[in-house]
């Protein structure tokens, strides 16, 4: 049910990590476990729509020259270009997902994570750590989606976001996903703070 009157606005979480942390991974679980509660944001792109997708459903289809109006007014929290075509997530569709009166669930990077804070989104920050460089590198080798190129890269980045993550007050929770259900327990925890709600949610 969406909030009304003076109902506070579920904050927005914002899951960062390095790649092959475990991000998705906890995520999926926790959509899963509680479909009703958490939500995605929808993202805004220059695309074309394609068979059944709808605006404001897959993504909120927009012009090229509308998108770069919004990187003008700072609307974006992360965009990128793909191709030819331009992807983000805006301010907006943050919001949008609290009025709703669920709590949008953000998976981004350590840029990201700083744009959120320049904002009014009010969000909580979670970041995923690797217990090490050497697991993250077994992780990312086993999952068995990157070359080997793109592997080095990531752990570069890694280091990175891992060296930020330790700035005082970045983040409310850092959970060193290391054994994978502890993990989890802490994640889930973090993001459902009630115990009686944990213990009713969906297998
Ligand atoms: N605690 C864990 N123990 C063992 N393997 C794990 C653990 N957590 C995640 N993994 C595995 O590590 C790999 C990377 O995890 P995942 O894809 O969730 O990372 P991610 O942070 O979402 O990465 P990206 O940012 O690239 O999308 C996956 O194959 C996943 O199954």
């Amino acid at each position: 049910m969406a909030p009304t009157g003076t109902t506070p606005q579920p904050r927005p979480i914002v899951v960062s990590g390095p790649s092959g942390g475990g991000k998705s991974t906890m995520i999926t679980r926790l959509r899963k476990h509680y479909p009703d509660r958490f939500s995605l944001s929808v993202s805004h792109t220059t695309r074309a729509p394609r068979g059944t997708e709808k605006n404001g459903v897959e993504y909120n289809f927009v012009t090229k020259e509308d998108f770069k109006k919004l990187v003008d007014e700072n609307g974006f929290i992360e965009h990128a270009q793909f191709g030819s075509n331009l992807y983000g997530t805006s301010v907006q569709a943050v919001k949008d997902v609290a009025e709703k009166g669920q709590t949008c669930v953000l998976d981004i990077e350590m840029e990201g994570v700083k744009q959120v804070k320049k904002t009014d989104l009010n969000a909580r920050f979670l970041f995923l750590q690797p217990p090490s460089v050497e697991v993250l590198e077994k992780r990312l080798r086993g999952r068995d989606t990157d070359k080997e190129e793109a592997i080095q890269q990531r752990l570069k980045q890694a280091e990175k976001e891992v060296e930020y993550a330790k700035t005082p007050g970045v983040h409310d929770k850092i959970i060193v996903n290391d054994e994978l259900e502890k993990a989890w327990a802490e994640f889930e925890a973090f993001c459902v703070p009630d115990e009686t709600e944990r213990a009713s949610r969906k297998q």
